[in-house]
């Protein structure tokens, strides 16, 4: 097993790039099976999650190269539409394989999906809209099954802006005959960049970025170069590592805007934030205040900084408040931040944080976002932490030693 060891108490200094985004390329890449002929897409990270999907999409048989953060897929291969158990099971976006594949091909087959154990995380919503498409739908032995002789546009309202469900349905939609709405669609920058490929692929979908979502069906599309946008959550977590270690941080290659729930709330605790067109700068003090949280769809505050800005809050005088209500399961990392002596104490999806001394210990990564979590507390506790199960880390933070190293922090991975 690999472990990070970290030693506490450095203070940070320098600047770094921030990766392509994850969760937009893992759509995009499995979406590049919709389009004839072959996409090169590029700023894809080197993620244990995009290593898995390259299995995938080369265990249905289409051409993958993957080199230098581009993605060569050539899709006029594919001669399957199954994807099994133990690749399924490693990743969440395994289930964008039945929307793609559903839109190309009229059939799709794969186990029910991985991905973070935050909470239950059906796909009620994305077999919804399939089946409103006109897709007959079976669940067999934890295999979904799709079939559509034919797809036909429908208005699919979704129950909750579900990211995933969103994502699948635009991909199902984008060959399917005639006009499909989605209503309460997920506003999430991710949508918005998975409906731009589709687009320059030859899609017609208007309105991503907004609750509704309008997709006029076409018979082909035809597949094209695309770059990813950065990622917005490896972004905060740096924000978030500026602030915790009161460190002066410059973080480049950011979408300002997609990082504007973070950078109120940095503010709000007194840290210093300067904005420029791609990047920002963080500048930490050692007097932040407390402040309450409560993780929402986008543009709220996202589900997937609220570990990280949860080790943050242990930092600040006062006791805040942290309510998160996208998953029902998501405060794994508290028990471990308490190892490391965090003062927190849960009520149902309500954790109260406060000013705690932390001190390194043995802990380890129940998820991914829980595991940078960890990461950010060891860089402020003081003496030794070792983080075991980093393979969740390695799912979603690309060269995160390398990165860390270059701003002065001390981590090392071991094997232990
Ligand atoms: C690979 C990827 O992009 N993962 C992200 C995606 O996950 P994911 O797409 O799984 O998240 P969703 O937006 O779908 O889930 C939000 C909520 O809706 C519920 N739900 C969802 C679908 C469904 O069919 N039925 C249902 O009840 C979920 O259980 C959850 O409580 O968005 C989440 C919310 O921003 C992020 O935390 C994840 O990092
Ligand atoms: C929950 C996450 O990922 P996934 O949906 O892939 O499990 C995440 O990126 O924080």
């Amino acid at each position: 097993m690999e472990c990070l060891v970290i030693e506490g108490g450095n203070k940070l200094e320098g600047e770094l790039n921030i990766s392509g985004a994850k969760n937009a390329a893992l759509p995009i890449v499995m979406a590049s099976l919709i389009g004839e002929g072959v996409s090169v897409l590029d700023n894809i990270p080197n993620l244990r999650d995009i290593n898995n999907l390259i299995k995938i999409l080369k265990s249905l048989g289409a051409e993958v190269e993957y080199q230098n953060n581009k993605l060569k897929v050539n899709s006029d291969s594919v001669n399957k539409f199954e994807i099994s158990y133990p690749l399924a099971n490693k990743m969440r976006a395994s289930y964008y394989a039945l929307g793609a594949l559903l839109a190309r091909y009229g059939q799709a087959k794969t186990s029910l999906p991985g991905g973070c154990e935050i909470g239950s995380r059906p796909i009620d919503l994305h077999l919804k809209g399939f089946e409103a498409l006109g897709a007959s739908v079976s669940i067999d032995h934890g295999m979904v099954n799709l079939k559509a002789d034919k797809l036909t546009g429908a208005k699919i309202y979704l129950d909750y802006p579900s990211v995933g469900a969103t994502l699948n349905i635009m991909m199902a939609a984008v060959k399917a005959e005639g006009k499909t709405i989605i209503e309460n669609a997920a506003r999430e920058p991710e949508i918005i960049d998975l409906s731009n490929y589709l687009n320059v692929m030859g899609a017609k979908i208007k309105g991503a970025g907004t609750d509704i979502i309008r997709i006029e069906g076409v018979d082909n599309l035809k597949a094209n170069d695309y770059t990813i946008i950065p990622d917005r959550i490896e972004a905060g977590t740096y924000m978030m590592m500026a602030a915790i270690t009161a460190s002066d941080l410059s973080i480049n290659n950011v979408l300002v805007e997609h990082v504007k729930p973070l950078i109120a709330k940095l503010i709000e605790m007194g840290a210093t934030i300067e904005e420029d067109v791609n990047s920002i700068r963080v500048i930490g003090n050692n007097q932040l205040n407390a402040v309450d949280i409560k993780t929402l769809p986008y543009p709220g505050f996202p589900t997937d900084m609220q570990a990280q800005f949860m080790a943050l809050l242990t930092q600040a005088k006062g006791v805040s408040m942290v309510v998160e209500t996208v998953f029902e399961d998501r405060f794994a990392h508290v028990d471990e931040l308490k190892r490391m002596g965090a003062k927190i104490k849960i009520d149902g999806r309500t954790a109260m944080v406060n000013n705690s001394k932390l001190t390194g210990a043995k802990v380890k990564a129940t998820d991914l976002r829980a595991g940078a979590a960890l990461i950010l507390a060891a860089l402020v506790a003081e003496g030794r932490t070792v983080v075991e199960d980093i393979y969740h880390i390695e799912r979603g933070y690309e060269d995160v030693i390398a990165k860390i190293q270059k701003i002065g922090g001390n981590i090392t991975k071991i094997n232990c």
